[in-house]
């Protein structure tokens, strides 16, 4: 089998060897592509991988009809429709350690070219122009960096400020007193660290929360001559509202690596002497380059042959001991989703998965999408993966519960799905038994040890003498070979029904001779 890989981005080539050495991959360099030509190009490739450049749009996923996975060399994914890419079930992954280092370095080398007028300097130098009045600048010791977005890169930066002996505060959602004080900073809310900050340093991914975080009023609460440096994301801090605030000198200066408009077309900020700026070269070191490209390589390589990936954007990511716990449930969890599709009548409104034993234990979230998959796979179609099952089932208004339970009535392990549809509630639970496989031990209220493949009849009927033979005879005079066959009841007399492994589909013309045959009350075929 081939697998088609586009690379719509320059990406190192010492960092692809994973792709360049497994088998079966074709590799397809185009970097200089237009949007419409990548969009005329896509089709029929099952991974795209990109850096920053690619804008993978909802219309070039539209018409990506075989892609499966898309691979991001670096961290940030807002060139990425991940929407888009999840309704589709594409597969997005990113690197996300690989290149923190060189952007935490090229935010401290912009700190320092800012602080000095290193760039301005030189410029002027290079213009035969030997000037030592113009370019006096500031130092950095004893200053106070503001750090928006302590995450990777962001506490790298916050350590090397602290080495240029700056005092450094934070704002970050997620930083704790106790994380502070471990690393000796500071900490605040954002406007305690604004209005703090000497130098402010962004490293936030860009959302809509984060569009536009630094904006006019943002600036009016900073100390006057506050710096500035972006090397996260254009559109975090409002461009306009920088020339402005630079216009007034409230900001003495502002560095930055990143733009609203990347390609840049509109240079007016680079008309301000204050400013210095970088295209977008954070990540572009050989050491980050090459790490980066490794890392999405072996993502790529290791979804499109194992279905297994470390760094996803749309999907949960589980630790590798867990996922080793649970894949041998994969299987059974979407044979019980697709079983019960079958036997419910009508279409499912909620969907309620417990997880007792052993499973109670773990991370059960692919377990329940995998039930998914097999749930909305009978009606959606193939396209339905544990990507977007979830997106999925939320889009048709089901409502999916998890429960947990360490009791699991006498199994190690059991799995009970319970689907509920405008006409009833029906329910079946499996298990898997120590070297014997998966079975189903429970249909509604009815214990059966059922093995969940092939051609399954479930049947209702009341429970009178004869019922069981009829049914043989009518099944045998259709050229129908039962294979097992289970029974059971509530009481003597009362509800009962047979769950039947046969050799072959049913055609509707049996089912339809099963159904009138006196005492049945309902028959489902269940193709597994
Ligand atoms: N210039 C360049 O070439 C590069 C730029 N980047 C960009 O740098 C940024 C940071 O990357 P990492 O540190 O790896 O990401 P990260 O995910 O490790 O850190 C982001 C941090 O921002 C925090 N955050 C989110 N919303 C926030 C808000 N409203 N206010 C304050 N903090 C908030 C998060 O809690 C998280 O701790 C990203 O935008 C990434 O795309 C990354 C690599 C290279
Ligand atoms: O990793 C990131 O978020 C970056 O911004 C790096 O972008 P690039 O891969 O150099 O286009």
């Amino acid at each position: 089998m081939t697998f088609h890989i586009l690379i719509s981005d320059p990406l190192s080539e010492d960092g692809i060897y994973p792709l360049r050495q497994a088998e079966g991959m074709n590799i397809v360099m185009e970097t200089n592509l237009t949007p419409e030509q990548l969009e005329n190009r896509i089709d029929g490739f099952d991974a795209l991988l990109v850096r920053s450049q690619t804008q993978v749009t909802r219309g070039l996923i539209e018409r990506a009809s075989n892609l499966k996975i898309i691979g991001r060399a670096g961290v940030g994914v807002d060139n990425i429709d991940l929407e888009a890419a999840t309704e589709k079930g594409i597969i997005v992954v990113n690197a996300p350690d690989g290149n923190t280092n060189s952007a935490a370095e090229h935010t401290i080398a912009m700190m320092m070219s800012l602080a000095r007028k290193i760039p301005q300097a030189f410029h002027a130098l290079r213009n035969q122009n030997w000037d030592r009045k113009s370019y006096v600048g500031v130092e950095l010791k004893n200053k106070t960096l503001g750090v928006v977005g302590l995450g990777r890169i962001g506490a790298e930066v916050a350590v090397r400020a602290k080495g240029q002996r700056m005092n450094v505060i934070a704002y970050d959602p997620f930083l704790t007193a106790e994380k502070a004080e471990k690393m000796g900073i500071g900490y605040g809310t954002i406007e305690e660290v604004l209005k703090a900050a000497d130098f402010i340093t962004v490293h936030t991914p860009l959302l809509k929360e984060t569009h536009h975080l630094i904006d006019k009023q943002a600036f009016e609460i900073m100390k006057d001559g506050v710096q500035i440096i972006n090397c996260a994301r254009g559109g975090i801090i409002d461009e306009n509202a920088l020339y402005e605030a630079v216009k007034s000198k409230k900001v003495a200066g502002a560095a930055l690596d990143v733009f609203e408009q990347e390609p840049m077309i509109d240079f007016r900020l680079l008309e301000l002497p204050e400013i210095v700026a970088t295209p977008h070269l954070g990540a572009s070191t050989v050491e980050a380059q090459e790490s980066v490209a490794v890392d999405v390589s072996m993502d790529v390589v290791s979804f499109l042959t194992t279905g297994t990936v470390r760094n996803s954007v749309n999907l949960p990511s589980v630790p590798k001991e867990i996922m080793a716990k649970i894949e041998p449930y994969f299987d059974l969890a979407e044979r019980l989703g697709a079983f019960l599709t079958d036997l419910a009548e009508g279409t499912a409104t909620e969907v309620n998965v417990k997880y007792s034993g052993d499973l109670a234990n773990v991370e059960v979230g692919p377990l329940t999408r995998n039930m998914l998959k097999g749930l909305l796979k009978r009606h959606l179609g193939k396209h339905v993966n544990d990507v977007n099952a979830m997106y999925l089932a939320n889009q048709k208004d089901i409502v999916v519960n998890e429960q947990k339970s360490t009791e699991a009535k006498g199994f190690t392990n059991l799995i009970t799905v319970e689907v509920k549809t405008a006409k009833e509630t029906r329910k079946a639970a499996g298990t898997l038994l120590n070297g014997q496989g998966a079975r189903i031990v429970k249909v509604d209220d009815y214990l059966v040890d059922v093995v969940p493949a092939g051609h399954l009849l479930f049947i209702r009927h009341n429970d009178r003498p004869g019922v069981i033979g009829r049914v043989g005879t009518l099944l045998g005079q259709e050229d129908v070979n039962i294979a097992t066959m289970q029974v059971g009841r509530s009481n003597v007399g009362g509800d009962a029904i047979m769950m039947l492994t046969i050799d072959k589909h049913a055609d509707s013309s049996s089912l339809e001779q099963l159904k009138e045959l006196s005492e049945i009350q309902n028959v489902t075929q269940i193709d597994l």
